[in-house]
């Protein structure tokens, strides 16, 4: 495949990045401004097409998209060079990268964020069906999400990221901020968000009623 990425392969990932931004919004995991997605447009130089920061995730049009590099930053000769690429659009690349994901969702959804004040040290989840939707087995495989602490900066987060990375586990708590998944396309990392979502809600309220 090329290296020139097109403006009509940007438009294109720029429409799925929307309409994902769209439903994930409509299920309130991106109130406000937050939450931010990437999809992979090449692997060797690696280059993201990420959401554009500060916005109303909601009502993304397929032009609010910036292509990033490796490290995050925005490459040269953008269509719109007035846009800024998400803030965290440096774990994006780091989890691109290291993981090999072909797409990367982070959602402010609370369930995980409360789950990693109560275990700080990974969200550990167990026997339920929905882990098959992690592409684990729902009663052999004891998954732990991990949990790293909030950092504006993306480098030590994405160095945190790596110090607990599972190639079995496709996501990360961000604590007091939010949560990343991955797949290979933004299909699978959106279906693996709402496993994770459920995962999590279960967990935590079957903790606090004392049945785990
Ligand atoms: C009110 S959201 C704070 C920033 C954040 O955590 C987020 O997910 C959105 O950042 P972006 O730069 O992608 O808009
Ligand atoms: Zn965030």
């Amino acid at each position: 495949m090329s290296e020139t990425i097109t403006g009509a392969e940007l438009e294109r990932a720029g429409a799925a990045l929307a309409a994902e931004s769209a439903r994930f919004a409509g299920l309130g995991w991106m109130r406000g401004t937050s939450g931010n997605l990437s999809v992979a447009l090449r692997s060797d130089p690696l280059r993201l097409a990420v959401t554009a920061s500060g916005r109303d995730k909601g009502l993304l049009r397929a032009e609010d998209v910036v292509v990033v590099d490796a490290d995050g930053a925005a490459v040269p000769d953008q269509p719109r060079p007035d846009q800024r690429p998400s803030a965290e659009a440096g774990l994006h690349a780091r989890i691109a990268r290291v993981a090999g994901a072909g797409a990367v969702v982070h959602v402010h959804v609370l369930a995980p964020v409360l789950a990693a004040e109560r275990w700080p040290g990974g969200v550990v989840l167990r026997d339920l069906e929905m882990l098959k939707g992690l592409g684990r087995g729902a009663h052999d495989d004891v998954v732990t999400v991990p949990v790293v602490a909030n950092s504006q900066d993306m480098t030590w987060l994405g160095d945190r990221f790596e110090d607990g990375f599972d190639p079995a586990t496709p996501a990360l708590i961000v604590a007091r901020h939010g949560v990343y998944v991955w797949g290979d396309d933004l299909e699978q990392a959106r279906h693996r968000a709402e496993c994770l979502e459920w995962l999590v809600s279960f967990t935590l309220a079957a903790n606090q009623a004392g049945h785990i």
